[in-house]
Formats: structure tokens, sequence, C-alpha cells
């Protein structure tokens, strides 16, 4: 089984460089089976297990897709499959986000359930309530779900029960070819939708107000290729900073964008810790001693879910009583139990986790849960007794360029390791002994 080994103790320094961001670069890759004409050339794109999974989704549509060097490059102007399996879904949600390209494109979506996962239930209700709006009929069977109309959408007035990124972002790709005006009020507000709808109005979409709770779509006839540089991993970019914290460390953390951490930030200043800006990346300078202090996750610009896991550990540091309120996910306190296998001092009370600390981690085997817990264990070992042993790891792989490397870099006693390989290379020199 393949294992990320941490041996605590060490304190990061040095530089890093963040990726592109996954969470605007799937739902850009998808956006490109929009362009009948022309083709797309997508920079930045991180190799990551979740990028690995889009390209395949759209090549088994028949979408021309090739991925070297961190560029993508899309042709999808052949006659398109409109399906995707579960076996895609099933690995990563973010696979519904090609329901809306090709509903505007071929007035016809067919794409596996996905299903509820590690984090919650998860339902795609706002999605589809967004394109029968606009005129499409949903059914709903076997498994799938299936999106048609008969001719062009029709633009719409649409408001979101709640700021869903993923719906935002569907109904946005959607509405860009649809008869009209589409306006999404209470529309999602995170720089990757912003970014969705740049790359969007370069392929000659008309969209307004991205970043903003109301986006404003005029729908046009037709959308083309074009090329496109996919913003910092604001998620990555966070999670180094909680590594720099919380080893007392001093890290440069390269092509990251400040105003997107905005939330992140302030909250580990709140705790002691300095940070600014510094060229085009923030620089994160750990405290000795940090403080406790309370978080609530919340849509953008609160503060982001993706980075509760990690502001855990760091808390588990911090001298006193915090407290995580997670309100955007209904079970994203998986990684509490896995903590606590550390010695970490954690109670779950309702939606909020009651942090007491400082801790004195210890080293131990634990799973990851989900991507963010993966890291989030990860930086509870960079600081634990002894050694800690992260299996699960395909979880990190959906979300994390090489975080092994990464960390080893910055001076952690890190290495991934198969023991399956070793046990093998064990039972070798035995038997040449004997
Ligand atoms: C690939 C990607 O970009 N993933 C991000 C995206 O996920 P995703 O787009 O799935 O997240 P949403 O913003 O849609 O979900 C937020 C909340 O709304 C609920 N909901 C959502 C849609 C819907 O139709 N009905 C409904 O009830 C969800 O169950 C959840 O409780 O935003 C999340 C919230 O910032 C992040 O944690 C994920 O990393
Ligand atoms: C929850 C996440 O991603 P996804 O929506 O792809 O599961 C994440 O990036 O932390």
């Amino acid at each position: 089984m393949e294992k990320i080994i941490v041996r605590g103790g060490r304190q990061l320094n040095g530089t890093v460089r963040v990726e592109g961001a996954k969470n605007a670069v799937l739902p850009v890759i998808a956006a490109s089976i929009i362009a009948s004409k022309g083709k797309s050339i997508i920079h930045d794109v991180p190799a990551l297990a979740d990028v690995h999974t889009i390209n395949q989704v759209l090549k088994h549509m028949n979408v021309d897709v090739n991925y070297d060097n961190n560029t993508v490059v899309v042709d999808a102007t052949e006659d398109l499959f409109t399906e995707a399996p579960f076996e895609y879904v099933r690995k990563m949600r973010a696979s519904v986000l090609v329901l809306g390209p090709l509903l505007a494109r071929y007035g016809h979506a067919k794409v596996a359930l996905p299903g509820g996962c590690a984090i919650g239930s998860r339902p795609i209700d706002l999605h589809l309530k967004g394109f029968e709006a606009m005129g499409a009929s949903v059914h709903v069977g076997n498994g799938f779900v299936e999106v048609t109309t008969n001719g062009r959408l029709k633009g719409a007035k649409i408001y979101l029960d709640m700021p869903s990124v993923g719906a935002t972002e569907n109904i946005m790709m959607a509405a860009a070819l649809a008869k009209g005006r589409t306006t999404i009020e209470n529309a999602a507000k995170e720089p990757e939708i912003v970014d969705l709808a740049n790359y969007l109005n370069k392929m000659g979409a008309r969209i307004i107000g991205a970043g903003t709770e109301t986006i404003k779509i005029e729908g046009v006839d037709t959308l083309y290729g074009a090329e496109h540089t996919i913003i910092p991993d604001r998620v990555e970019a966070g999670t180094f900073m909680v590594a720099a914290a919380i080893t007392g460390g001093n890290v440069l953390i390269e092509n990251a964008e400040i105003d997107h951490l905005r939330s992140v930030v302030s909250k580990m200043e709140e705790m002691g810790v300095r940070i600014h800006e510094e060229g085009t990346g923030i620089r994160v300078i750990g405290p000795k001693k940090l403080k406790a202090t309370d978080i609530k996750t919340l849509p953008h610009p609160g503060f982001p879910t993706d980075m509760q896991s990690q502001m855990m550990a760091l808390m588990l540091q911090a001298s006193g009583t915090s407290v995580i309120t997670e309100t955007v996910f209904e079970n994203r306190f998986m990684h509490v139990e896995e903590f606590r296998r550390m010695n970490a001092k954690l109670k779950i009370e309702g939606r909020s986790v009651i942090v007491e600390g400082p801790g004195s981690l210890q080293g131990a085997e634990v799973a990851a849960t989900d991507l963010r817990a993966g890291a989030a264990l990860i930086l509870a070992g960079l600081v634990a007794d002894g050694m800690t042993r992260v299996t699960s790891l395909h979880h990190i792989d959906r979300g994390y360029v090489d975080i092994t490397g990464k960390f080893a870099q910055l001076g952690a006693d890190i290495e991934r390791v198969n023991d399956d390989v070793i046990m093998e290379t064990v039972t070798y020199k035995q038997v040449e002994v004997q």
C-alpha cells in the first residue's frame, strides 16, 4: 500500500510554487467543449488525478484532448457523444460540469448521478432547477440524470437557494448559448467563477457580474476555442501557509494571489502568523507561539471549507480553545477521528469542533478521508512526535501535485513509499541471506 511517511520536528523554510487551481481548471476544461469552432489552449494546468479524469470524460465524448507540459489543447469541433458514465463521475463529482455545455450545444446531456461522498450528500438539484428554468426537461432514472431541450435554451431569471459553486458554473455555461438574457441571483462569488467567466468571454460569451452575487449572461449563437491561463490554486497556497505557520518557519509561496485568500490571511494573522505580499507571492512567517481563534466556513469571501481541516491542524498547536464551525458541508469532520489517533484533543458538538491546544501530537497511522483531510494530516505530522503514516493517497492525488516533493524541498522529513515493494524487498533479502 502506498503511504506518505512524515517524521515531525523540522521547521519549513524556502520557496515553493503553487500550481493552477484544480477548482478553476475543471470547469474551464468542461467549458471548452462548448466551442464548435477552433481549439482551446489552456495553460498552467496542474498534473492532478482530477485533470486526468476530466480529460478522460472529454475523450469518451469524442473530444480531441492533448495534455503536455502543463498545457491542455482541446478540439471539440467533431460531433460529440453527450454522455458521461459512472466510472468517471464516481472518481470525480466535477464530471457533472459537462451537463451545462452539452445541453447548451446539443440540447441533450446524460451524466451518471454523482451520489454522496465523504464530506456530505452533495445533491445537484440547484443545477437542474436552473436548466429547467431555461426550458429544459430533466429525467432521473437508472442512476443517470438526463437533460433535454427542444431547440435552444431560453434565457431566464434564476435565484439560487444557496450560492452553489457548481450550479453557478453549470448555469453560466448553459446560458452562454441560450436565447436572450439569463440572470443568476445569489450566485457563488468564488475566484474560480470569475476565471470561468473570463474564459467563456474569451470564447465569445457575454457575461458580466462574475464575482458578485448577480451574474448576467447575454446568450450568443456560437462560441470559439480560446487561449487561457488558469488562476493559482488558493487552497494549495493556503495549505503551504499553514505548513510555514505550524512549523514556525519562513516560506515564500510563489504564484499565490493574496486577494483570493483574505479570510485565511486574516484568521492566521489573528493566530500570530506574519503574512505579506512579496513579488507574485506570499511570504509567511510562523510565530514561536500560536494563539487560539474561531472559524466559521462560509461561501466566498467567507472562510473556505476547503481550508477547514488544515486550519484544524494549526489550531491543535495554538494555546487555548479554538472553535471551528462548518456551515457549507454537513459531514466534513471525518478527519477528527484521524487527528484523535494522533492524540489530538477534539470534541464534535453539532456542526462545530472544539479544539484544545496546544497538544502534544504523536505520530500514528492515519487515513486521508478526503483530499484536504489528507493534507491536514500531513501538516499535523510535520509537528508530531515520531513518525506519521498517511494512507488513502488517491484522495490527496486528486488535488495536490507532488505534495511530498514540495514539502521535502522546504526541509520536511517526508517520503512516499510503497509498503508492498518494501515487503517484497525484505522477503527477497531474507531469502538471499538464508
Ligand atoms: C470542483 C469544485 O469546484 N469543488 C468545490 C465546489 O464544490 P461544489 O460545486 O460541489 O460545491 P457547492 O458550492 O455546489 O456546494 C455547497 C453546498 O451546497 C449544496 N448544494 C449544492 C448544489 C446543489 O444543487 N444543491 C445543494 O444543496 C452542497 O451539498 C453543499 O452543501 O465548491 C465547494 C464549496 O466551496 C468546494 O468545497 C469544492 O472544493
Ligand atoms: C471538496 C473538494 O473538491 P471536490 O468538489 O472536487 O470534491 C476540494 O477541493 O476540497
